[in-house]
């Protein structure tokens, strides 16, 4: 398998060399040059097949030749048993006869992120074992994904980790998730500005020639491809469970970097019969405008009780537009060019149209989260997190054919926003077991100014430059 950049003139890379790579040297995004496709036998001989099997057939064909079978299933084992604290790592739970939750956080930080983060800190261990360079990542966190990447990373050999979070706009939980890792090769920085900023902060360094050129850098935001790949498999595991490939299936995702629901989009085009993609976006809601009217334009973050979500430009959209667009890296490069400069973009006709046939979306205020929240510990007893009381809410107005089943992707626990749910429900959501003493423990992160200059200073000050 080779993988192509979106904006049409990076190298075309192996899988190895794109999970380490993160950002294409273009300022795209890696996608595989075709997506794999399976037949309707081979999906439905994944019928009763454990969480680990399955990820092994979804991931086989994107892996090419930089991992054999046997490798790949040694490392899923390694990522998914005894690191999650339920047998099924991503269990369906049913809340009516028609919407169930597909709960993804049993993972070490409780959310969705460290199914494809403990993956990925595996792959990054066995790519890098031998290079003459130290890794340097880099990513930006709207709260989850740093505590996960910081958990699958914290004391591995020959990685650095430099994890940017907007200040006071994480829940505390998710602070302390990241900023209590005291490994040395783990580095907080807290910036004044939001997550769209980090984000912005975190490309610029892969763009910029004298940073990147001196730093063998890589990413753990869903710009690294190996990050979508491993959250493809959720979708498969859950639709075959509820009769796939005879039975279709719809999803609903709470949205913010397009990550997540993108995965989504690739099992569809990898023939899994998924009938509707529901994007569920807060009123932090460009997906909601691009997706309803074609209007992909930057406004400002609000901050929400859903803090994950609180995000405009969402990276992953650039790789639908392109898949949408034909696979013409040259007209996305002008399009996502001219999108960088104005901060708006008007998607086709043709990409609005292609994105009909599949994707709904729905922008769900603080009011309807709340009541998404309450109505569903009434009526199911389920405490869910902000993020999926967002889809939850999303699903519940969604026009959709017949009794096709509904999966709400539950994307946290809802200890991580305690405060948010007890407001909602009258419940206090108690911490598992597994997060420990994370109030009594030590916090060490830096502030610095949301600068190029400030923050990549301090990260040369600290990160091994390439030998
Ligand atoms: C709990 C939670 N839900 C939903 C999302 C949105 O997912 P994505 O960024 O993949 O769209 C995030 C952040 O990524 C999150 O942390
Ligand atoms: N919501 C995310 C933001 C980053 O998204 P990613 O999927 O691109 O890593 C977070 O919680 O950090």
């Amino acid at each position: 398998m080779r993988y192509v950049s979106t904006r049409g003139s990076a190298p075309v890379l192996d899988f190895e060399q794109v999970t380490l790579t993160g950002l294409a040297a273009d300022g795209g995004l890696y996608v595989p040059e075709a997506w794999p496709r399976f037949s309707a036998d081979q999906i439905a001989d994944m019928a009763g097949l454990s969480y680990v099997e399955t990820a092994v057939r979804v991931m086989l064909p994107f892996v090419g030749d930089s991992l054999d079978e046997d490798a790949l299933r040694r490392l899923c084992e390694q990522a998914y048993q005894g690191r999650f604290a339920h047998g099924a790592v991503t269990p369906l739970v049913q809340l009516d006869h028609r919407h169930w939750l597909l709960e993804l956080f049993h993972g070490p930080t409780l959310a969705f992120k460290d199914v494809a983060m403990q993956l990925l800190g595996l792959l990054f261990e066995r790519f890098i074992t031998g290079a003459k360079d130290h890794l340097t990542v880099v990513g930006a966190t709207s709260g989850d994904t740093g505590s996960a990447a910081i958990d699958a990373l914290a004391g591995r050999e020959g990685v650095d980790i430099f994890m940017l979070h907007p200040r006071g706009r994480v829940s505390e939980v998710q602070r302390r998730q990241m900023t209590t890792v005291l490994a040395p090769n783990v580095h907080n920085i807290a910036i004044d500005g939001n997550f769209d900023q980090a984000q912005a902060l975190v490309k610029a360094m892969f763009n910029d020639p004298g940073f990147s050129g001196k730093f063998a850098l890589s990413a753990v935001n869903s710009i690294n491809w190996a990050r979508l790949m491993a959250q493809i498999v959720y979708y498969f595991y859950a639709a075959v469970r509820l009769g796939a490939p005879e039975r279709e299936v719809a999803f609903s995702v709470p949205t913010g970097n397009f990550g997540d629901v993108f995965a989504g989009y690739v099992a569809a085009r990898m023939g899994l019969p998924v009938v509707r993609l529901i994007v569920a976006t807060n009123i932090n809601d460009i997906l909601h405008r691009a997706l309803s009217s074609g209007d992909y334009s930057v406004g400002e973050v609000t901050p929400t009780a859903a803090p994950s979500m609180d995000i405009q430009v969402s990276s992953n959209f650039e790789r639908l537009l392109f898949d949408l667009g034909g696979r013409d890296g040259g007209a996305l490069s002008a399009q996502m060019k001219a999108f960088e400069a104005d901060r708006r973009l008007q998607l086709s006709n043709s990409q609005c149209e292609g994105a009909a046939t599949l994707f709904t979306s729905c922008r769900v205020d603080p009011d309807e989260m709340a009541l998404a929240l309450r109505r569903t510990h009434e009526s199911a007893g389920q405490v869910v997190d902000p993020h999926t009381a967002i889809a939850l809410s999303a699903a519940r107005s969604a026009e959709l054919p017949g009794d096709v089943p509904v999966v709400t992707l539950a994307t946290a626990h809802p200890a991580k926003f305690g405060d948010a749910v007890e407001r909602a429900t009258g419940v206090r959501p108690t911490l598992p077991p597994r997060v420990g003493d994370l109030f009594e423990r030590e916090e060490r992160y830096d502030v610095i100014h949301a600068t190029f200059d400030d923050v990549t200073a301090h990260i040369a000050e600290l990160a091994t430059p390439r030998s």
